[in-house]
């Protein structure tokens, strides 16, 4: 007999395509053998009308197998730990290079590794099959504005994951916490679409709610309409608050979609008030070269900026020129 559980588990099992991606898989496999395994003890004994398991004929094999499966249990979250320990240096080492991240989640099938690639040229796998992504893959790519980031491709997501995977995304879920911006990947064209799209919802505020996620991840979202050829192109696609249709096969409405993520990534930003006189060359030039500056007032010998600049700039720009106390919009 196999359920739905075991069938996930077996695709997965096939599509694991790293080391991480392997163990976990196996170990959501012992544990749910594991919990099948007490079933189906405990049915044994009902049938035989037995009374629970102490004593019973069948203890003594039901827990061998139980310490078999426990064993190999530890053995593998131990190599685990391994694994993760280095993926989390890999991640360290990426942080002090100072790129967003923008992470893209979606329904299984929606098409994220297909317009992971369309973006940047990287050839993931991408198939008209379910969970074709196991594990998160990245690429860096540069927006319109020169802006780099780094983008993060992961494993679909779908309706009511059994709770024995859950641990199974873990590395997936990880990537979408820590990212600046999560781009929402949409099958537009599918009859379920809207639905999908709660079942997306849903997991992330999961996420939430087990402290993986902050709760403020909706402001950083970025929905993408995506088979949007299905439906005749772009200017077929109704759309509202600023989701963006594209279509990851024939490319159309990319460069809006990259406009959309420059948008999201500076909508955080600080943003500065600076007050110049007219000598402060030095400043101005500064705050020309490494901020966006949304404004500009000149009154007789005072200029005043509002300027949009990265955590890391205003820290450089308040290093470089202590005298100016900035207000933080
Ligand atoms: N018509 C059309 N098909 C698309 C488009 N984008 C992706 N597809 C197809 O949809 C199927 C699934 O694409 P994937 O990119 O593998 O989907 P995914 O979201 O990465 O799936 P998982 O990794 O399983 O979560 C493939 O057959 C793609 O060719 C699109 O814009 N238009
Ligand atoms: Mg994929």
């Amino acid at each position: 007999m196999i359920d739905r559980t075991g069938l996930i588990l077996d695709i997965f099992g096939a599509r694991a395509a790293t080391r991480e991606g392997v163990l976990q898989v196996e170990l959501a496999h012992l544990a749910y053998q594991k919990s099948r395994l007490v079933r189906l003890w405990t049915h044994l004994e009902r049938q035989r009308g037995g009374f629970g398991f102490l004593g019973g004929p069948g203890e003594t094999q039901m827990e061998a197998d139980r310490r078999m499966l426990s064993e190999r249990m530890v053995k593998l979250k131990k190599e685990l730990d391994q694994v993760r320990r280095t993926r989390g240096l890999h991640r360290a080492a990426r942080q002090r290079v100072p790129f967003p991240v923008v992470a893209f989640v979606g329904y299984t099938n929606a098409g994220k590794s297909t317009l992971f690639n369309a973006l940047t040229g990287a050839d993931v796998q991408a198939e008209d099959q379910l969970f074709a992504t196991l594990d998160p893959t990245m690429r860096s790519v540069t927006l319109p504005s020169g802006r780099r980031i780094i983008l993060s491709d992961t494993v679909g997501f779908i309706s009511d994951l059994p709770t024995e995977l859950i641990a199974a995304f873990r590395a997936t879920l990880e990537e979408v916490a820590e990212a600046d911006v999560i781009v929402h990947v949409r099958n537009v064209a599918h009859p379920d679409s809207d639905a999908q799209r709660e079942d997306v919802i849903q997991v992330l505020n999961n996420l939430v709610r087990d402290g993986v996620l902050d709760e403020t991840w909706p402001e950083r979202v970025v929905e993408v309409l995506n088979k949007s050829d299905i439906l005749g192109g772009v200017r077929h696609v109704a759309h509202v608050g600023g989701a963006v249709p594209v279509s990851a096969l024939t490319q159309e409405g990319l460069p809006d979609l990259l406009s959309a993520i420059d948008a999201q990534l500076t909508a955080h930003l600080p943003v500065i008030h600076v007050k110049l006189s007219i000598q402060d060359g030095a400043a101005m030039a500064w705050l020309y070269e490494y901020g966006d500056v949304i404004e500009r007032t000149d009154e007789e010998a005072v200029i005043r900026l509002t300027v949009r600049l990265s955590d890391n700039d205003l820290k450089r720009f308040e290093r470089s020129f202590p005298e100016y106390l900035t207000l933080i919009a």
